[in-house]
C-alpha cells in the first residue's frame, strides 16, 4: 500500500537507487567479461589466419602445432569457464539478499497507482492523451508516457475490470506505438487484444471483431483471437437474424458500420450519481459560492476572551454563515508541522472506516490516505495543538480524539462522508462513552499544488488548504442530531502531497460551552 501517501514513495526512491547500482555493477562485469572473450577471440584469429595462410609452413614449427593443441585444449577451456561464468546467478543472490532489507512496491501497489491516475482523470477531466504527454490541467509535470505506460495502464484498468479506461488507455497505447515501432517492448497484437475485448464489454461487438480481424493479420495462429472472432461473428449474425425477421432490411444496410464506440463509464459506487457530479465539480472549481452569501463573510481578530490572545489575536475568516463554517489563519507554525510530520511519520498506515453494518474498522476505496494517531504525551507540540483548539472552539477537548495526522499520496481521497455517527450505525463511537463528533477541527498542515479541497457538496462551499490554517465546523445541531448540511469530502491530490490533522471534538463535558440555539428546529425536547 506504497501508493496512499507520499513519504512512502520517497522511500521507494531508495530501492530504486540500489537497483540502479546493482544493475551499474552487472554492467560493468558483464563488459569486463566481453572485453576478455573479444581478447581471446582476436588471439584466435590472428593465429588461425596465419595458419591457414600456410598450413605446411605453420605446422613445420612444432611450436605452432604445440599452441593450436594448447588453443583448443588449455585455453578453450579458460574461454568456456568465463562464459559459464554466471554472473546472473551472483546477481540475483545479491537481489534477493537485498529484497528483504529494502522496500519493494507490490502488485497491489501497482494496481492502486493506476487506479489513482484514472481516478484523478475522472474527477478532474483531464484528457488520455495530455496525461500520455505528462500535463495535468494544461501544466507539464513529467516526462511522457510511452506506449508501453498506456499500455500498463491500460492493463491495469483490465485487471480491474474497469473497461471503459481500458478502452481511453489501449486506444492511446494504440496510437503511440505507431511512432515508437521500435522502442516497444509490446506487440501491437497485443494492445489490440485488449482492446477488443474490453470495446466488446462496453457493447460494440462490430467494432470488437473489426479489431480482432485486424490482430489476426498480424498474428494468424492466435487461438483465442480466432475463438473470440467466431463469437463475435455469431452474435452479428444473430443479431441480423433477428434484425430481418422483423423486416428491418434497410436499417440492416447502415450496420456493417462497426461505428464510433459509446465508451461510457460504468455508474459510480456508493454515492448517487448527482452527489457524485456536484463533488467534482466543485473539486474542479466549477462551482462557486454566489456573491449574495460570500459578501456577508468577514474577516475579523478575535480573543475569544483569554489574555493571551490579546497579543496574538487569532485570524478568523468566515467560510460560511449557515451552517457556520470558520478558517483559522497562521494557527500553526511550520516548526510545529514538521515536529508532528516527524512524529507521524513512523506510524502511518492506511486509513480505515467503520464498517456501518458490522462496527469493524476496514481499509475502504472511497478513503485512500495514511493516517496516525498522536497523544498528548508523545509532544509536548500535540498537547499545545489540542489545547489551542480549546481558544479556538471555546470547547474542551478533554473528550476529544487523539490528534490524527493523515497524508494523502497520489490520488488520495475521501469522498463525502459525515464525521458524525448517524443514529443506525452500529457501535460508532460506543466504546469512547463520550458521545457523538460534536465538531471537527481541521488542520492544514501543507499547501497543495492542485487539487486537495474540503468540499461540502450540500453547501456548495470548498475549502483550499493553506499550510498553517485551521477549518472548524460543529457537526451536530444543538440537539445533538447530525446536521447532514456538514456532509464533506477530500478531493484528490492531483499535484503535490496533502498533509492535514484533526481533532474530533466530542459531545460529553461540552453542556455549559456550547450555547443553546433557540433557532435550532432540530431541537429534540423530547
Ligand atoms: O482532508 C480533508 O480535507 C478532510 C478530511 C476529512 O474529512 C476527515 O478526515 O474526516
Ligand atoms: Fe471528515
Amino acid at each position: 500500500e506504497v501508493y496512499t501517501a507520499i513519504v512512502d514513495l520517497e522511500n521507494l526512491l531508495k530501492t530504486e537507487f540500489i537497483l540502479m547500482e546493482t544493475l551499474q555493477n552487472y554492467i560493468q562485469q558483464q563488459e569486463r567479461k566481453l572485453d576478455l572473450l573479444k581478447k581471446q577471440v582476436a588471439i584466435y584469429s590472428i593465429e588461425y589466419e596465419k595458419a591457414r595462410a600456410d598450413p605446411t609452413e605453420y605446422f613445420a614449427n612444432p611450436i605452432n602445432a604445440y599452441l593450436l593443441v594448447k588453443r583448443l585444449t588449455a585455453d578453450w577451456k579458460y574461454t568456456e569457464n568465463l562464459l559459464k561464468n554466471d554472473i546472473y546467478q551472483e546477481m540475483t543472490n545479491n537481489l534477493t539478499d537485498l529484497q528483504d532489507n529494502i522496500k519493494f512496491p507490490t502488485d497491489e501497489d501497482l494496481s492502486g497507482a493506476a487506479v489513482a491516475l484514472t481516478r484523478l482523470q475522472d474527477t478532474y477531466n483531464l484528457d488520455t492523451q495530455s496525461i500520455a504527454r505528462g500535463e495535468l490541467n494544461g501544466v507539464k509535470y513529467s516526462t511522457e508516457l510511452s506506449s508501453d505506460d498506456c499500455f500498463e495502464l491500460g492493463r491495469q484498468s483490465y485487471f480491474n475490470e474497469d473497461f471503459y479506461h481500458t478502452v481511453l488507455w489501449m486506444r492511446e497505447a494504440l496510437r503511440k506505438h505507431d511512432t515508437e515501432q521500435n522502442n516497444t517492448n509490446t506487440f501491437k497484437w497485443e494492445i489490440l487484444e485488449y482492446l477488443a475485448f474490453s470495446v466488446y464489454m462496453q457493447g460494440n461487438v462490430r467494432l470488437a471483431f473489426k479489431l480482432t480481424e485486424e490482430l489476426l493479420s498480424m498474428y494468424p495462429n492466435h487461438e483465442r483471437a480466432k475463438g473470440n472472432l467466431e463469437y463475435y461473428r455469431n452474435i452479428i449474425d444473430n443479431e441480423e437474424k433477428s434484425k430481418r425477421k422483423k423486416g428491418e432490411d434497410e436499417e440492416l444496410a447502415m450496420i456493417d458500420d462497426e461505428g464510433e464506440i459509446e465508451n461510457v463509464a460504468s455508474p459510480p459506487q456508493g454515492l448517487t450519481s448527482t452527489e457524485r457530479a456536484k463533488y467534482e465539480m466543485l473539486c474542479r472549481k466549477e462551482i462557486e459560492l454566489p456573491i449574495s452569501i460570500t459578501s456577508k463573510l468577514k474577516c475579523r481578530y478575535v480573543n475569544k476572551g483569554k489574555p493571551y490572545l490579546l497579543i496574538a489575536p487569532l485570524k478568523e475568516e468566515e467560510a460560511l454563515l449557515d451552517p457556520r463554517i470558520v478558517l483559522y489563519r497562521e494557527v500553526m507554525s511550520d516548526a510545529e508541522i514538521e515536529t508532528i510530520q516527524t512524529l507521524a511519520k513512523p506510524r502511518l498506515k492506511r486509513a480505515t472506516v467503520q464498517n456501518q453494518k458490522t462496527g469493524e474498522l476496514e481499509v475502504a476505496h472511497y478513503r485512500i490516505s495514511k493516517s496516525a494517531w498522536l497523544k498528548d504525551d508523545d509532544h509536548p507540540v500535540v498537547a499545545a495543538v489540542r489545547r489551542r483548539v480549546e481558544d479556538i472552539t471555546s470547547l474542551t477537548v478533554e473528550t476529544a480524539e487523539e490528534l490524527q495526522v493523515v497524508n494523502y499520496g497520489i490520488g488520495g481521497h475521501y469522498e463525502p462522508h459525515f464525521d458524525f455517527a448517524r443514529k443506525d450505525e452500529v457501535n460508532a463511537f460506543k466504546s469512547l462513552g463520550t458521545g457523538n463528533r460534536i465538531a471537527t477541527a481541521l488542520f492544514y498542515m501543507s499547501d497543495v499544488k492542485q487539487g486537495g479541497a474540503t468540499v461540502f457538496p450540500p453547501l456548495n462551499l470548498a475549502l483550499w488548504p493553506e499550510k498553517g490554517s485551521a477549518a472548524f465546523w460543529h457537526n451536530l445541531h444543538s440537539s445533538g442530531i447530525g446536521n447532514e448540511q456538514t456532509r464533506h469530502a477530500a478531493c484528490p491530490v492531483l499535484t503535490g502531497s496533502k498533509w492535514v490533522s484533526n481533532v474530533w471534538l466530542h459531545e460529553r463535558g461540552q453542556e455549559f460551552l456550547r450555547p443553546c440555539d433557540p433557532n435550532d428546529m432540530n431541537r429534540d425536547f423530547s
